[in-house]
């Protein structure tokens, strides 16, 4: 299958050039002659000395550098075009099998990286996504929000959503595995499109899959797909979604749900960008861009031997972090106007909130996050009855001291009813609002959680 030949012209029907540095004669050849042939200019350099001069003199769209050279190393190379040359392409080329040093080019900033023997058909996917990288000068405005019709959009101009925002744009321009951390309801799906969106592969397709959600014995032909006859009921061909999402983004969501055998092979697949059908004998190439994402802290999963170390050393190459509600109440105003805007629609005033329903949300802790508010506001707008929002419209559960010393001087009644509170929320939140299994990880009966909630009244 080979989709990307010839590479598209940009806008201005420029020659695309690109720097090849490699000191060994024979990969130089084959890497400058297959980029000739998808029709663009290249220069070779032998060493990082004559790779920086041609720098000097000629604009490069890309940069295509082996690890070894003679007078330095890949990452060296990598490390002087990010400080002279900030938001141009590299590329690295590993010695085969060796993660180690991927997974550090990838770290140090690297576009994307080809280990040995370099495939032709990885070198052509490689080049053509950084050819469709817009110049750093025209890249999306990330300082503030975006309104463009259609295009989902981070909202908030706190300094932690600012920060989020930038880090957004600046790791769509590259194709390192990035793991999206965050608690539930944080925007973790949104930020991974918006990494699609805003990078070279915008217009490719974006496949998010909850990796709970798959029934184990389905999960290989799911993900990879099958050859006709390869089980009973296999009448024809399929794809997986590595296939559906060939050229873009595939959205592993829940990651740590994924079990350990699948885990194993979903390994294999991001190290050799090779996957294998069900029933079939040949591998093919897949390129896809890898973002996961999970609630949980994977970190303990591996601990736990719940999560593969070799996997989440591959995933977890470059964390982002989506911040909880509650760590930027400043963004709450703007993200409740634009929600009630968007519910009431294009035709109708949306309701406001008054001053003391706004400062109750700001000071609630929204274990949900923003997809808690949502519920919130949805359910406030169907209550209120005048054009404003009240406190009793949002129905937020009471109050809970944060501090122990100040919850300690609570008369004893209050202050038990307090930690029960406490444990029954961070119950909810590891299982994400799944009643049962909170109950179980409490240790209660999920009668004995109802009557609790309904007690503490935060059914
Ligand atoms: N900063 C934000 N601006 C606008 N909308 C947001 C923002 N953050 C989250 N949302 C919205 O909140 C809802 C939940 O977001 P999303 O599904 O991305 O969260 P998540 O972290 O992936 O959740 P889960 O952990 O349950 O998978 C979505 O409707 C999303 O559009």
């Amino acid at each position: 299958m080979n989709r990307t030949l010839p590479v598209s012209r940009n806008n201005e029907e420029q020659p695309r050039r690109v720097l090849v540095v490699d000191d060994e004669a024979d990969i130089r050849e084959l890497l400058v002659m297959t980029l000739q042939r998808m029709g663009l200019d290249v220069d070779a350099a032998a060493s990082t000395f004559e790779a920086e001069q041609y720098l000097h003199k000629n604009y490069y769209n890309l940069c295509l550098t082996d690890m070894r050279l003679p007078d330095g190393d890949g990452l060296g190379f990598l490390e002087y075009v990010t400080k002279n040359y900030p938001g141009k392409p590299v590329a690295v080329i590993t010695a085969y099998g060796s993660a180690e040093n991927a997974v550090a080019a990838l770290k140090a900033g690297a576009f994307d990286y080809l280990s040995k023997p370099v495939s032709l058909a990885q070198l052509r996917a490689l080049v053509n996504s950084a050819l469709k990288l817009p110049s750093s000068s025209q890249s999306r405005k990330i300082e503030e929000n975006q309104t463009a019709v259609g295009q989902p959009v981070l909202l908030g101009n706190s300094p932690l959503m600012l920060q989020t925002r930038q880090m957004i744009a600046k790791l769509a321009r590259s194709q390192a595995p990035i793991h999206i951390s965050g608690e539930s309801g944080s925007g973790k799906e949104l930020a991974a499109r918006l990494l699609h969106l805003d990078g070279p592969r915008g217009d490719a397709p974006f496949v998010a899959v909850n990796c709970g959600a798959i029934p184990e014995n389905l999960m290989e032909s799911e993900f990879f797909g099958y050859k006709k006859g390869a089980f009973t009921g296999a009448n024809q061909d399929k794809e997986g979604f590595f296939q559906a999402a060939a050229g873009g983004t595939l959205f592993l969501d829940e990651v740590a749900d994924l079990p350990l055998p699948m885990q194993v092979k979903l390994l294999r697949v991001i190290q050799e960008k090779m996957v294998r059908k069900v029933g079939a004998t040949q591998e093919e190439p897949v390129d896809v861009r890898i973002i996961s994402a999970t609630h949980q802290d994977l970190t303990l999963c591996v601990e736990s031997g719940k999560f593969r170390q070799d996997l989440f050393y591959r995933l977890n190459v470059i964390v982002l972090k989506m911040p909880a509600l509650r760590e930027i109440p400043d963004d709450i105003p703007l993200l409740a106007g634009e929600m009630l805007k968007k519910m009431a629609g294009l035709n109708t005033e949306p309701p406001k909130l008054s001053l003391a329903a706004l400062k109750d949300l700001q000071e609630y802790d929204f274990p949900g996050n923003v997809r808690e508010m949502e519920n919130i506001l949805e359910r406030a707008m169907a209550l209120t009855t005048g054009g404003e929002i009240c406190p009793e419209d949002l129905q937020l559960a009471a109050k809970q001291p944060k501090d122990m010393a100040q919850m300690k001087s609570l008369p004893l009644q209050e202050y038990l009813d307090a930690v029960e509170k406490e444990a029954i929320l961070e119950a909810l939140e590891k299982t994400r609002f799944n009643k049962t299994a909170a109950a179980k990880l409490l240790g209660i009966t999920f009668r004995a959680l109802r009557y609790r909630l309904e007690r503490l009244g935060m059914d």
